[in-house]
C-alpha cells in the first residue's frame, strides 16, 4: 500500500516513530498481559498535536490517549503507532475505528499485531480509505516490546535470566555465600528490572540458601511482580521472607507435596520429572495466568535447566570486578557436551553500572515455544 513520502519527509516520520517508541516504554511493567504501545499524532501540517501510551491493562490504548490529547487537530493528520492498531473490542473499543472516526488520514505503524484476536487493524484502516504503512523502525519497536511479542508468538512468558558473577564467572563463593557479588548500584538496577517484569523466579537451591525477598524496592510507582519459587517437596518455612506481605507469592511444589504447614500462600502443584518441576509445564501454566515476562534470578542449576529447555530469551549478567577462584559457576549443566553445542549469544548492550559491567545478550538461535518433552 501507500508509503509515507506524500505527506512528510521520511526523517520527520522517523522522529515521530522514535518518540512513540519512547512513550511505549513508559508502560513497561504495568500493561501485562497487554503489550506496551506508544502513539504520536501529527496534524495535517506535520506538527505533533497528541501523544499517548498504553499505561495499564484495562485502561485506554495508546491511540485513544493520543487522540484525546489531539482533539480536533487530529483531522487530516497522521498517527504513528508502535504496534498495528487493534481491530477488536476488548476492555476498550477498536483503535482502528477510533483513528478513522477522528479523521486521521494516514497511519504509520512499526510492528504487526501477532495476536489473532486483535490483528486486522491495518485492513480496517485501508478499507476506510486511510493511507496505511507498516514497518517503520520495526526492529526498535520490536525490541521495546520483546517480552510481549515473544510470549504471544511462543505461547509462554519471555524469560530473562539475570545473574551476578565475578570476573572469573563465579556466582557464589566456595562456602555458598554470594551476598553480595555485585555492587549496590547494580542491585538497584535489578530492582528496576524486577519492576519491569510480571514475575520473578528462583529455584529451590536459592530459596534455601538465600531466603530471598524478591520484592521491588526503591522504584517509584513500581508494580510488585509475582514472586515465584520452586520448592518440589514444600520445604519452605512459614517465616521465609518471600512469604511476607510485600507482594503476591506463588510456591511451585510437586503434585504430592505435603503443604499442611504452609497456609495463606498460593500453591501451584505440578508433576515431577526425576524429582524436578518441568520448565515448560511451569511456563505454560504461568502464561495461562497472564505472565508475559519472567525474570529468572537463578540459581545456576535452574538457569541450566531453562537454557537446556530453550527457554532463555535474554541474558543480563552483572559482572563484578572481583575474583573468587572457587565456587559455583554462574551457569550449571545445560546439557551442552561439546564446544560446537555452545549457546552463542549476540551482545546487545554493555554498560558500566557503578564499578560493575552489565552485559545484555540474546541467543543467536531463536529459543523454543512450549514443548511437551521435559528434562
Ligand atoms: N550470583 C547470583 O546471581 C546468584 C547466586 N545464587 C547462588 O546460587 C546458589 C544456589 O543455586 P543452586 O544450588 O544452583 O540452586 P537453584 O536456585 O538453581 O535451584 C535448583 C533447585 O531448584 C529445584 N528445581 C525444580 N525444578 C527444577 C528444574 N527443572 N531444574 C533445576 N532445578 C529445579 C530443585 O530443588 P528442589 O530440591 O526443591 O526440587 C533444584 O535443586 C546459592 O549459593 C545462591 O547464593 C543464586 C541466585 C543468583
Ligand atoms: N548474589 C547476588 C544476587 N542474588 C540474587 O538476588 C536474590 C536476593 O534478592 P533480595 O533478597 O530481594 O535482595 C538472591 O536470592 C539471588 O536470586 N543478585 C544480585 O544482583 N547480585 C548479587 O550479588
Amino acid at each position: 500500500m501507500a508509503t509515507h513520502a506524500a505527506h512528510a519527509a521520511p526523517d520527520a516520520d522517523t522522529r515521530a516513530m522514535r518518540r512513540a517508541i519512547e512513550l511505549a516504554a513508559r508502560g513497561l511493567g504495568s500493561t501485562s498481559p497487554n503489550p506496551v504501545v506508544g502513539c504520536v499524532i501529527t496534524d495535517a501540517s506535520g506538527v505533533i498535536v497528541g501523544e499517548g501510551w498504553h499505561e495499564r491493562a484495562g485502561g485506554p490504548h495508546a491511540e485513544v490517549h493520543a487522540l484525546r490529547a489531539a482533539g480536533e487537530a487530529a483531522r487530516g493528520g497522521t498517527a504513528y503507532v508502535t504496534l498495528e492498531p487493534c481491530n477488536h473490542t476488548g476492555r476498550t473499543g477498536p483503535c482502528a475505528q477510533a483513528l478513522a472516526g477522528a479523521g486521521i488520514t494516514r497511519v504509520v505503524y512499526a510492528v504487526s499485531d501477532p495476536n489473532p484476536q486483535a490483528s486486522g487493524g491495518a485492513a480496517t484502516l485501508r478499507a476506510a480509505g486511510i493511507d496505511t504503512a507498516a514497518g517503520l523502525l520495526a526492529d526498535e519497536a520490536e525490541a521495546g516490546n520483546a517480552a510481549w511479542l515473544t510470549s504471544v508468538r511462543l505461547g509462554r512468558p519471555h524469560v530473562t535470566w539475570k545473574y551476578a558473577a565475578t570476573l572469573d564467572g563465579r556466582s557464589a563463593a566456595a562456602d555458598g555465600s554470594s551476598r553480595w557479588i555485585s555492587s549496590a548500584e547494580s542491585r538497584a538496577d535489578v530492582h528496576r528490572l524486577r519492576a519491569e517484569s510480571d514475575a520473578v523466579l528462583v529455584g529451590g537451591g536459592t530459596l534455601r540458601a538465600d531466603d530471598p525477598h524478591l520484592a521491588v524496592r526503591g522504584v517509584e510507582g513500581a508494580t510488585q511482580p509475582l514472586r515465584i519459587a520452586l520448592d518440589a517437596r514444600a520445604e519452605l518455612q512459614p517465616a521465609a521472607r518471600i512469604l511476607d506481605d510485600a507482594g503476591p507469592t506463588l510456591l511451585v511444589v510437586g503434585e504430592d507435596a505435603d503443604t499442611r504447614h504452609l497456609t495463606g500462600v498460593e500453591l501451584l502443584r505440578l508433576p515431577l520429572h526425576d524429582g524436578r518441576i518441568g520448565v515448560h509445564d511451569l511456563l505454560t501454566r504461568l502464561f495461562r495466568r497472564g505472565v508475559r515476562s519472567l525474570l529468572l534470578e537463578g540459581g545456576p542449576t535452574l538457569a541450566g535447566a531453562f537454557l537446556e529447555g530453550g527457554a532463555v530469551d535474554r541474558v543480563i549478567g552483572y559482572i563484578a570486578p572481583a575474583l573468587l577462584g572457587a565456587g559455583p559457576a554462574a551457569l550449571a549443566d545445560a546439557g551442552i557436551k561439546n564446544i560446537s553445542g555452545a549457546q552463542r549469544l549476540d551482545i546487545t548492550e554493555a554498560v558500566r553500572i557503578g564499578p560493575d559491567l552489565r552485559i545484555t545478550a540474546v541467543p543467536v538461535t531463536a529459543p523454543t515455544a512450549t514443548a511437551t518433552k521435559e528434562h
